[in-house]
């Protein structure tokens, strides 16, 4: 296991900066995910904690020790693409077998890691079949076992799971896990996908444009996204965002929910919080999952738009122009596209953010 820091971290391709001053902990044995929108400069930190790129400025440490200059041969990663790297002309035993041998270990040690490593990811049936016809879930499957089989202290994966289809992508999610606590090692691990992250990760780095936004276990970035960006990027569907004036009232403080004819309360810690930063104009958050529906004239009311059965799963669709929302509920809640819902927000589940900034208005 090993510790990596990434210090003040930039990195420039010419004038174009892709990182911008990255600071980064991950703890040893951790699960981090790096998470973002296309060209948001995962790769890029990734590759340099591989050490196939360079910092522009700033250091890579593991375990305190100064990367800088080390070769990527000598830095004890395992590194797993998109676009997984297999010899087709060897079977799968000796796909596996090959960085062991490479390494010079006696035939019984390769022999006995190959088959654990294999009866781990569930190759043993396919062990002496030609790689050349393997299918593309299986493929990427080898390709995690031939860097796995290693044991590196750190393992590096970019996006793994983009090319397999959904549901073998639902099966490596936990297999990635199991293989990273039975190995222990320190996991750095690339992906756009939220759901990835979410589900497999131990903390997420969030990341926008080549800026570091948050980071944090699932839960906190899910619970308490520092912007908007992080709000709307984790969840699916993403946070809830409503347009509203902060206003006293005989309540307390409440959003005005304009043009909705609507004010929504809230708790007294986010009142204290929006008083003390003292903006006006906010962006009303919370999770689709959070809301309950009641009786006409109680609550915030909405036209239903559109009404998606995802399996047991209701997502309503609700508002339109600038003030819509999507609510999920476990059960089928009886709307039809049409008619309207009067909805009300749990009050400690809502997020209030300055509509100017983005950033979140932090309960003190
Ligand atoms: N060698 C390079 N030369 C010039 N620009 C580069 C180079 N490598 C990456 N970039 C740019 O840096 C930015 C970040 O790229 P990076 O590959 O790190 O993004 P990413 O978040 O991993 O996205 P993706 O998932 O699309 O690869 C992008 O705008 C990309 O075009």
């Amino acid at each position: 296991m090993t510790a990596i820091h990434l210090h003040n971290l930039v990195k420039r391709f010419g004038s174009f900066t892709a990182l911008k001053t990255m600071d980064l902990d991950i703890r040893d044995g951790e699960f981090m995910a790096l998470l973002g929108p296309s060209g948001c400069g995962k790769s890029t930190t990734m590759n340099m904690i591989a050490g196939m790129e360079s910092p522009s400025e700033g250091r890579i440490l593991f375990d305190g020790k100064d990367m800088n200059g080390v070769a990527m041969g000598k830095r004890g990663v395992g590194f797993v693409f998109q676009n997984y790297a297999i010899f087709t002309h060897m079977n799968v035993y000796d796909n596996l077998a090959y960085g062991l041998k490479m390494r010079g270990l006696a035939h019984a040690e390769i022999d006995r890691r190959v088959k654990a490593i294999a009866d781990f990811l569930q190759l043993t049936p396919l062990l002496k079949q030609p790689s050349a016809k393997l299918s593309v879930n299986i493929l990427q499957r080898l390709a995690i076992g031939r860097s796995a089989i290693m044991e590196p202290a750190i393992f590096l994966l970019d996006e793994p799971l983009s090319n397999v289809d959904a549901a073998f992508r639902a099966v490596m999610r936990t297999e990635l896990k199991h293989l990273q606590r039975q190995f222990k090692q320190t996991m750095v691990y690339v992906t756009h996908d939220q759901l990835e992250a979410m589900t497999m990760a131990d903390r997420i780095a969030v990341m926008d444009h080549g800026v570091l936004q948050q980071v944090g276990t699932p839960l906190e970035v899910y619970n308490n996204p520092v912007n908007l960006f992080v709000a709307d990027f984790i969840g699916s569907p993403g946070m809830n965002r409503l347009k509203g004036t902060l206003a006293e009232s005989d309540r307390g403080l409440v959003v005005d929910l304009d043009p909705l004819g609507h004010s929504a309360p809230l708790s007294p810690a986010l009142a204290a919080a929006a008083r003390k930063n003292g903006v006006q104009a906010v962006v009303y958050g919370f999770r689709p999952e959070r809301v309950s529906l009641v009786g006409p004239g109680n609550g915030l009311a909405l036209k239903v738009t559109f009404v998606e059965r995802i399996g047991a799963r209701t997502v309503v669709h609700l508002g339109d122009g600038e003030q819509r929302v999507k609510t999920v509920f476990d059960n089928d809640v009886g709307l039809q596209a049409g008619e309207t819902a009067d909805i009300v927000v749990d009050p400690g589940s809502v997020r209030l953010f300055d509509a100017e900034s983005g950033m979140a208005i932090r309960e003190v």
